[in-house]
């Protein structure tokens, strides 16, 4: 162990015995590899997490990481949208094959397992936690370096199932200025120190609008508090990422990768460092 054990694992990425002595932790399925897995979690649903998931996952692609997304909103699952996913995903007596984004990146989905997108899925807190678990077990997850798993929100069974049964390296707090973002943050930090979950950082979502003709960022939501969230945790501010048509329209229109920006400039170092074996 390179860094000084404080007993705090919600900091260190170590895995060490003292870390969690009876762990639920599962195998993922025998013919995947699976390096990488940080966790996307929000407070509350609609700040933009499935987003800032989709997002980062195709910077990380664009990096050159072989990258993946599950997409753990059972109730809620938008990440074939944003990547313009259609199909459904095809499986043998193996398991399951992750669709495949534009620029390849593999993605697993509730969406892609239904018969009509628009089913609803009405089943319980135990069914949507086993869809979770079949998702890491039974696909099949080729060559992976880095998964975002897109969580629900809150605090209730999946996050729970996926944080007890995948070994989550690292989570991302995502937030909008609108929020109850101090209480709602608190609740994250917490159920991640509970879990034993090192948190990287904070990325605030719809942070301010950009006028288009003198460039000055309007804050239409109020004044950001995330600066003073984030400290008072003593956990980085990851990026604050505008509201902006550019990035509604390409989700709509299902190319979520050709977007271009550089919101994920701080990011995407301070998730490569935490992750670092
Ligand atoms: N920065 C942004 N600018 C413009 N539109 C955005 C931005 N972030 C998210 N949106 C839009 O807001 C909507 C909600 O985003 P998203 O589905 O990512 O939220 P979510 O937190 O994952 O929601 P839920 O938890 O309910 O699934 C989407 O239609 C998305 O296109």
């Amino acid at each position: 162990m390179s860094e000084t054990c404080n007993h705090d694992c919600s900091s260190c990425s170590q895995s060490c015995e003292s870390r969690d002595p009876k762990s639920f932790l599962e195998k993922p399925h025998e013919k995947s590899t699976i390096r990488k897995v940080i966790g996307v979690v929000s407070g509350k649903g609609g700040v933009g997490k499935s987003m800032v998931s989709s997002m980062l996952a195709a910077n990380f692609q664009k990096k050159g990481y072989r990258t993946a997304v599950m997409d753990a909103d059972i109730t809620g699952p938008s990440i074939p949208k944003a990547f313009g996913i259609t199909g459904r995903a095809m499986g043998n007596e193996e398991g399951i094959y992750p669709a495949l984004s534009k620029t390849g990146i593999q993605i697993m989905s509730v969406n892609l397992l239904l018969e009509n997108v628009t089913d609803p899925v009405i089943w319980r807190g135990p069914v949507i936690a086993g869809t979770v678990k079949q998702f890491w077990q039974e696909v099949i997850w080729d060559n992976v370096d880095y998964m975002f798993v897109d969580m629900p929100p809150g605090t209730g069974d999946v996050p729970l199932t996926v944080f007890q049964t995948i070994p989550v390296d690292g989570i991302v707090i995502v937030t909008s200025p609108q929020e109850l973002v101090s209480m709602i943050v608190a609740k994250a930090v917490k159920m991640a120190q509970m879990m034993n979950i090192p948190i990287i950082g904070i990325i605030e979502n719809m942070s301010y609008v950009e006028c288009p003709d003198c460039k000055k960022h309007i804050e239409i939501f109020g004044k950001s508090h995330v600066d003073e969230v984030a400290a008072e945790y003593n956990l980085p501010v990851l990026g604050k990422i505008p509201m902006t048509p550019a990035i509604a329209a390409a989700s709509d229109a299902g190319d979520i990768e050709s977007l271009d920006g550089d919101w994920f400039a701080t990011a995407i170092p301070a998730i490569e460092a935490a992750s670092k074996a």
